[in-house]
């Protein structure tokens, strides 16, 4: 697995998948462990455009193409210390736009399936995605394969147990069963 091979420490970090896969969660956890930024991403869409997922609506390019520069300004602005940034980061084209804002970035993907994640994102009342966007979440992902810098995971695991390896990742750039000795 591409996880499995060393890689140099990330400057900052991106955990990424569709809805629901525990990007918030996970992120803050991660963010604590390394003692770096955290920063939400769903806190800088267009007010336009949460008011479309609020309504079913799925979001395009377009729509995401201002989320993304504002995001790469954020981890592109020179700072003391990392960030973990909460993004979907869906398409292979907004992960290649982070990675121009911050080189070093690394992504730290939160697999889950359809079924799993439309049950987490119905179980989550008040929260403005709507359940019905979740089959487009899978239509629009293109997972990170073959690109650098990217650590896969089983988003089924337990919270703490994917914060651990991903912030072992980010600082020694490989995972913790890489370093001992499971991979
Ligand atoms: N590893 C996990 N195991 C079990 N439940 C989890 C896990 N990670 C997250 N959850 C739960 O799944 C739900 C979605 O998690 P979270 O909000 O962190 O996902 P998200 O990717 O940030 O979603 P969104 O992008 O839609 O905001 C929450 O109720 C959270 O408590
Ligand atoms: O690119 C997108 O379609 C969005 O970023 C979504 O993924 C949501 O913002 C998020 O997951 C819901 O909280």
């Amino acid at each position: 697995m591409d996880s499995a091979i060393p890689d140099a420490p990330a400057s900052s970090l991106v955990v990424m998948g569709v809805s629901g896969c525990g990007k918030s969660s996970i992120g803050a956890a991660c963010a604590q462990r390394l003692g770096w930024t955290l920063e939400e991403g769903d806190s800088h869409h267009a007010p336009e455009s949460i008011a479309k997922m609020r309504a079913g609506t799925p979001l395009t390019d377009a729509d995401r193409a201002g989320w993304l520069d504002r995001l790469g300004a954020l981890l592109g602005a020179p700072q003391r210390q990392g960030m973990v940034l909460t993004c979907s980061a869906l398409r292979r084209a907004y992960r290649e736009r982070l990675r121009a804002a911050r080189p070093g970035l690394g992504f730290a993907f939160l697999a889950l399936d359809y079924e799993q994640a439309l049950q987490r994102v119905q179980a989550r009342p008040g929260h403005f995605f709507s359940p019905a966007l979740v089959a487009d979440q899978f239509a629009t992902l293109e997972p990170p394969l073959h690109e650098p810098r990217v650590l896969m995971l089983d988003a089924t695991r337990p919270v703490d147990a994917l914060a651990a390896e991903i912030a072992a990742w980010a600082r020694a750039g490989m995972p913790a069963s890489f370093t001992q000795g499971v991979a």
